[in-house]
């Protein structure tokens, strides 16, 4: 009867094998090291055998140098090494394991062996180090799962700076390497940037060079410098970017790697081939295809065996390092706070090769410059930290050659990575997304939103968005909670303005105050009720003004809107809406902040949200509770503007193609003569918070605008409240009426077809009135 094999020895083969390594050579190895820590197997299964793994290439490092040492001839310049790993993969390839599925690994192994040889040159170096180190430990890896990350290669295999295309194996030379298992681009046309398997081509070894490198999205002059630097740092609106190239004095097209992060805890790691990689036949990667390969190379050269281990999660651990460096651990507000980190992979490429990285130009989304290079700047690393994940721009992942990837979310496990590039609008925070190449400005990169919280933490609540209808994102614009001046505007708000008849002096909450000066200047008393909702009277009353709005107008004589036209044919005014107002308590008032009188100053209370409205009327905003009528929802926040400041505005957005949404804000106009810098207007095309999604119902809108006064002791009103105009179900659309005359196509606000859908709808009253008299007429 044949002896029971140990289990020890037949966990290791098994171990061993899957990794495709010949049980002979284990076994043998195995033998030796027994002996050599005196079958102490805890010592040679530790990390997952790495001993065993670490001796096995030694070995056949020995094996191999012994067998080829007649074959170490310089080939192409080349040392003789890689060359005889070649030939050795020629032999380990044998008809039947090159067919073998399990034999794959061969090859990688004689990959691994190739990785050794440095480490083998090294160890001859420092053999006493050696000897240390099989004494005490059996594994000279100290790479271990923690360290992973922060310290990515062992110490002593020299990976610093490139590796030459010839350590690789190259088709050319290595007939038996399988098809897309090398960064091998395969240049098909100068806009063939899909994610195709790359085929491998023979590659001219002195064209060549293995990428391990980026091409920071910055100005060509910026990386210029950073090229001839070497290693530079950057500040960039925030952002500090570490840049270390690896210049290659031979090549125009050296390449880098750039990690930057900014004050927010963001951080992007990016990688690009230069210039000097494309070839005749230069062709994208997959994300798979890539981050395989890498994980195989980190097996093969760093002999990392963990079967947990994967090249997307350290990339991650590299973010997360650079989170760790750049946080001070002393910053309490730190603490807690949600971390998330993005990697982008970017490549660039120089199509006709003359420009390298100094001479690129930038393109458009989807095209590319006449000289063929293309310039990808990334968004992904836009994304706040607290949100997850800002999606990709709408764009054909054709066109797209940058990858982003968030990971380290708080909900997310972190195994849960799947890579995602056929979705790009996942908000998946662990997806991996290809963004288009598109040039961002500061601004852009400032206005861009948080998928969970486009008011950046400025309100109560936070307020989402979601699109399940276009690929559309909402439009970049900064968040403000409260309205600010642009320039001219005149806003008194000062307190020596605010006499003792403008603020009150009651103690607790107004309501139950019998002479509230506050109450006494809001036309017809308390507005709110004691749950500060608007009163039924007051509301009804506001309502009435806004349906009729004719009935309650004021036509000034010099009027400030058309003077600021500046166009020498002044029109008579059109007439001014005197609305009611509310005055609420203020800061020189004795109450206190939960007064009832204090309403729009809390803030908003609701739970909203910004989306995509079916019906062609672009973003909205719906409430996702149910709200009661009478309720405040939000002010109508943005730059506060003179109306010359508008007109100037307009013609310039006009030619730019673009639109305000302005709102006019009243002013004294009964005074006689309101003054060009007091007659205002708010706009929150560039700067606004959610109210500026609301849009526009004829007639029967849910919400109605209140003026408010709070800081202001005149009839200049710069708060512009929205108030529900009836019971409203979760899940509705917020509407207003903007009060717009579609007849009139000189007023400030673009004109626009209206698809309100109500059955008073004025704009679809006025083309059916043209509609019945171009009937008569014909
Ligand atoms: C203040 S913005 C409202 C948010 C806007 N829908 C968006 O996507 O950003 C006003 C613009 O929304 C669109 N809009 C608002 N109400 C509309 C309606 N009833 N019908 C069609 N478009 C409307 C118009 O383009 C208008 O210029």
């Amino acid at each position: 009867m044949a002896p029971r094999p140990n289990p020890k020895i037949a966990a290791a083969l098994t171990a061993m094998g899957a990794l495709g390594i010949d049980e002979a050579k284990v076994k043998s190895v195995l033998k030796k090291l027994l002996k050599l820590y005196d079958k102490n197997w805890e010592l040679i299964e530790e990390e997952n055998y790495r001993a065993l793994l670490d001796a096995i290439f030694e070995e056949g490092d020995n094996f191999e140098e012994e067998e080829t040492e007649a074959e170490k001839a310089p080939i192409n310049g080349e040392s003789a090494r890689p060359l005889k790993r070649l030939r050795l993969r020629g032999e380990n390839n044998s008809p039947s394991s090159a067919s073998s599925p399990s034999k794959k690994p061969h090859i990688e192994n004689a990959n691994a062996l190739q990785g050794c040889s440095a480490q083998q040159s090294q160890n001859k170096a420092v053999s006493s180090e050696e000897n240390v180190r099989i004494a005490g430990r059996p594994s000279p890896i100290r790479n271990t799962s923690s360290d992973r990350g922060k310290q990515p290669a062992l110490p002593q295999v020299s990976l610093g700076g490139r590796r030459h295309v010839s350590e690789r194996a190259s088709p050319s030379k290595h007939p038996t390497v399988e098809p897309g298992k090398f960064l091998l681009p395969s240049y098909q046309t100068p806009h063939a940037y899909t994610m195709t398997e790359p085929k491998p081509e023979p590659v001219d070894e002195a064209d060549y060079e293995v990428p391990i490198a980026m091409v920071a999205p910055e100005p060509s002059s910026l990386r210029h410098s950073s090229m001839k630097n070497g290693i530079t740092r950057k500040q960039q609106g925030g952002n500090v970017s570490m840049t270390s190239s690896n210049h290659n004095t031979n090549k125009e097209g050296a390449s880098d790697v750039v990690i930057a992060s900014s004050a927010q805890g963001e951080v992007k790691l990016s990688l690009s081939c230069s210039s000097a990689l494309q070839g005749p036949n230069f062709r994208m990667p997959t994300q798979e295809q890539l981050l395989k390969m890498m994980e195989d190379k980190c097996l093969r050269s760093y002999k990392i065996t963990d079967p947990t281990f994967s090249a997307t999660k350290m990339l991650r651990d590299i973010c997360d390092c650079v989170l760790e460096f750049t946080t001070d651990s002393n910053d309490d507000s730190q603490e807690g706070s949600r971390t998330r980190s993005s990697i982008d992979v970017s490549k660039e490429l120089d199509v006709n090769g003359t420009a390298g990285i100094g001479g690129s130009k930038d393109l458009d989304t989807g095209s590319h410059s006449s000289n063929g290079s293309l310039q990808v700047n990334s968004f992904s690393a836009l994304v706040s930290p607290r949100g997850p994940f800002l999606p990709a721009h709408q764009s054909s992942l054709d066109d797209a050659v940058l990858v982003s990837m968030m990971d380290k979310t708080d909900d997310i496990p972190q195994s849960d990575v799947r890579l995602q590039p056929e979705d790009p609008m996942s908000t998946n925070s662990l997806s991996l997304v290809v963004v288009p190449n598109h040039q961002l400005t500061a601004d852009d990169i400032r206005s861009f939103h948080d998928v969970n919280d486009l008011t950046k933490g400025e309100e109560n609540n936070q307020i989402s968005w979601v699109n399940e209808t276009t690929d559309d994102f909402p439009p970049p614009f900064s968040y403000i909670p409260q309205n600010l001046v642009f320039q001219d505007a005149c806003v008194k708000i000062s307190l020596s303005r605010i006499g003792a008849k403008d603020c009150c002096s009651c103690i607790g909450s107004c309501i139950l105050s019998t002479n509230c000066a506050c109450i006494d200047k809001t036309g017809g008393g308390f507005a709110y009720t004691a749950r500060g909702l608007m009163k039924e009277e007051f509301l009804e009353e506001c309502i009435a003004i806004s349906h009729n709005p004719q009935q309650h107008c004021f036509y000034c004589q010099d009027c400030p809107l058309e003077r600021s036209k500046n166009d020498g044919c002044l029109e008579p005014c059109k007439g001014h809406l005197k609305r009611k107002f509310i005055k609420e308590c203020w800061s020189k008032c004795g109450c206190g902040k939960q007064c009832a009188n204090r309403v729009i100053q809390r803030g908003v209370a609701y739970n909203l949200q910004v989306f995509f409205t079916s019906e062609g009327k672009g973003w909205g905003l719906r409430t996702l509770e149910d709200l009661p009528k009478g309720a405040f929802v939000c002010e109508f926040v943005g730059e506060i503007l003179t109306i010359k400041e508008l007109h100037e505005r307009n013609m310039k957005c006009a030619e730019n193609g673009k639109s305000t949404h302005p709102i006019l804000l009243d002013a004294d106009w009964v005074s006689g003569f309101v003054k060009d810098e007091e007659a205002l207007c708010i706009d929150a095309a560039s700067f606004g918070n959610i109210a500026r999604f609301i849009n526009h119902r004829c007639s029967d809108a849910n919400l109605v605008e209140i003026p408010i006064q709070m800081e202001c002791p005149d009839r200049y009103y710069h708060h512009f409240a929205l108030f529900t105009t009836r019971k409203i179900a979760a899940q509705e659309e917020l509407t207003w009426d903007y009060g717009i005359d579609f007849d009139d196509h000189d007023q400030p606000v673009k004109l626009f077809q209206c698809k309100c859908g109500s059955k008073f709808c004025r704009n679809m009253k006025r083309s059916n009135r043209s509609t019945r008299s171009a009937l008569i007429a014909g």
